[in-house]
């Protein structure tokens, strides 16, 4: 495949969501985007220098990435993986400098772990795992971040909270999200993938409209407002092979 037709240019300090139902090509979009998987035809350019020919280090150097799945094991502390975040800067001969430890001190403040730090990665549960990753990679202090579903393991009080962290970080950010709510709540575009195509990019009105909720998500929604006035996909239920509701209630 697998992703194709990819003409995606985003901007300095820009948050861009990924949306796309499972299989349309939101993680090997971003592991190109991260040079860690080469596309076939084309060019993945940041500051307009082709990747092709950088070094990991020289990519983690501009760019994080933080990939979907975690493994539980490891013997490595808390503070040992959010300190890998400094690697791509590290003289292999030395330890980490004053700096190094203000900046991961500061990135595991940030994500709220501050307590956490000597535990053994195998006891913290998925949420705690998963911003310990957010952690290391805001500790690279990179220009980029790639995010590949950051909110699935989070709480409700966690996932708004790291949405406002990187709708409000200075790094250009990559966010493949499910959670079409928080898109169109938190990023200033939106790039609609299927079959691994972009179908649609623009802001999240431009996005969602109600024939794309449909078609690509085969749902019958549609964006509106919540209560207090921010962006929210209203969902009435999935549409059925015969392109009915299928539920036979409807929620307003
Ligand atoms: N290494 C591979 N070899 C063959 N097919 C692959 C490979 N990696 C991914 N695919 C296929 O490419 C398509 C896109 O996969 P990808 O993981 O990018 O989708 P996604 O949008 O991130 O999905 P999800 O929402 O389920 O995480 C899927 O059909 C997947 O099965």
């Amino acid at each position: 495949m697998i992703v194709h037709d990819v003409d995606l240019d985003v901007r300095p300090h820009e948050t861009v969501g990924l949306i796309g139902p499972n299989g349309s090509g939101k993680s090997t979009l971003l592991r190109c985007v991260a040079g860690l998987r080469a596309p076939s035809t084309g060019v993945v350019r940041y500051d307009g220098e082709d990747i092709s020919g950088w070094s990991r280090r020289q990519v983690a150097r501009r760019i994080a990435f933080v990939e979907q799945v975690s493994h539980a094991d490891s013997d490595l502390r808390l503070i040992d993986v959010v300190g890998l975040g400094r690697t791509p800067f590290r003289d292999p001969w030395r330890g980490p400098t004053v700096i190094d430890r203000l900046v991961i001190e500061a990135a595991v403040e940030r994500l709220g772990l501050t307590g956490l730090e000597e535990r053994q990665w195998s006891t913290l549960s998925g949420g705690e795992r998963q911003r310990a990753h957010i952690a290391r990679a805001l500790a690279q202090q990179p220009y980029g971040i790639l995010l590949d579903e950051p909110t699935n393991h989070l709480d409700v009080r966690h996932q708004f909270e790291l949405m406002e962290l990187l709708a409000g970080s200075e790094a250009t950010v990559i966010v493949a999200l499910h959670d079409l709510s928080l898109a169109a709540r938190y990023c200033d575009r939106l790039v609609l993938l299927d079959g691994g195509t972009p179908v649609a990019a623009g802001t999240p009105d431009e996005v969602l409209s109600r024939d794309r909720l449909r078609s690509v998500f085969e749902m019958d929604a549609e964006l509106g407002t919540d209560a207090l006035g921010n962006p929210a996909v209203v969902y009435r239920s999935p549409i059925s092979a015969a392109g009915r509701p299928t539920a036979r209630r409807t929620a307003t």
